[in-house]
């Protein structure tokens, strides 16, 4: 399979093509970053793009790619409702690409969403925590945005009240961000990757789910899942999870 790598020059994007062109079975034909066309992928014939770049980029590139038929597995952050929308739009233009848009492809972070979502009705309260490196661009990270979703939709279903929450002065800031009714708080520190820590709460206990990328190694076995997998699943995926079967 042939493969192209959007945002090569990356920290991830380093990582991923270093991690293609050592996987049997795929072969890394186009490098692109600032400064490069994103035509290099079509001229290479890219069958996947792999895509970390920035917010701003990721919309234009993966219109360039369902345009030229190519398949996209996207790393990027930046996501919500409205850019989802966007993509089925586009991708109903396209009915044979497959566009796989995840908010965390290690695995250890994919089973943390996980084990959240499956505390998450047995707890009152439930709060977030993520911690990155100074040089990331948005906040919350798109892992705690994701899960603080997950996390709510799970309350909801199990018809659990709003999270208890007595404060009613405060410094701005100082509770974090609402994310569908989760409180989500960001830590940036120079020494850190990517970390996140889901602290649920009820009476006379607590339960701390937390998980560490301590390199961006973490990320390059499911992306190149993402890769062998997205040409057989046509359309918007959100999230790995759905091709592991978790
Ligand atoms: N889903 C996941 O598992 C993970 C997602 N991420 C996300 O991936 C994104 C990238 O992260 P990271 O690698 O740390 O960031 P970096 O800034 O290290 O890498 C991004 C690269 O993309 C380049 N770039 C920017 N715009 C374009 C464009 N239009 N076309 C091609 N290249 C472009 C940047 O160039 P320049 O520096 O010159 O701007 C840079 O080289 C972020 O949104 C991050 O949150 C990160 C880790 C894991
Ligand atoms: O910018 C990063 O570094 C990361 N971004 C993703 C996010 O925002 O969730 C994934 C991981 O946390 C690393």
């Amino acid at each position: 399979m042939r493969v192209g790598v959007l945002g090569a020059r990356g920290k991830v994007g380093s990582a991923v093509c270093r991690g293609v062109e050592e996987a049997d079975g795929l072969e890394l034909v186009a490098q692109v970053d600032v400064g490069d066309s994103i035509g290099a992928l079509d001229a290479a014939g890219a069958q996947v793009a792999v895509d970390f770049t920035h917010p701003d980029a990721v919309m234009g590139n993966l219109q360039h790619c369902i345009e030229h038929g190519i398949h996209a597995v996207v790393g990027t952050t930046g996501f919500d409702d409205e850019r989802l929308q966007t993509l089925r739009r586009w991708l109903a233009d396209a009915p044979h690409v497959g566009v796989l848009v995840a908010p965390n492809f290690s695995i250890g972070a994919i089973l943390m969403m996980r084990f959240a979502v499956l505390a998450a009705p047995h707890f009152e309260s439930v709060e977030i925590v993520e911690l990155h490196h100074p040089d990331k661009v948005d906040a919350p990270s798109g892992t705690a945005r994701r899960t603080a979703q997950l996390v709510a939709a799970a309350r909801r279903e199990a018809g659990l009240p709003p999270v208890p929450d007595a404060t009613t002065t405060s410094l701005d800031g100082a509770r974090g961000a609402d994310v569908d009714g989760i409180r989500v708080h960001g830590v940036r520190a120079r020494g850190l990757v990517a970390h996140q820590e889901v602290l649920l709460g009820g009476p006379g206990e607590t339960l701390t789910i937390r998980h560490d990328s301590l390199d961006r190694v973490s990320f390059v076995p499911g992306v190149l899942a993402g890769v062998r997998a997205v040409a057989g699943h046509p359309g918007l995926t959100v999230g790995l999870e759905s091709y592991l079967g978790l």
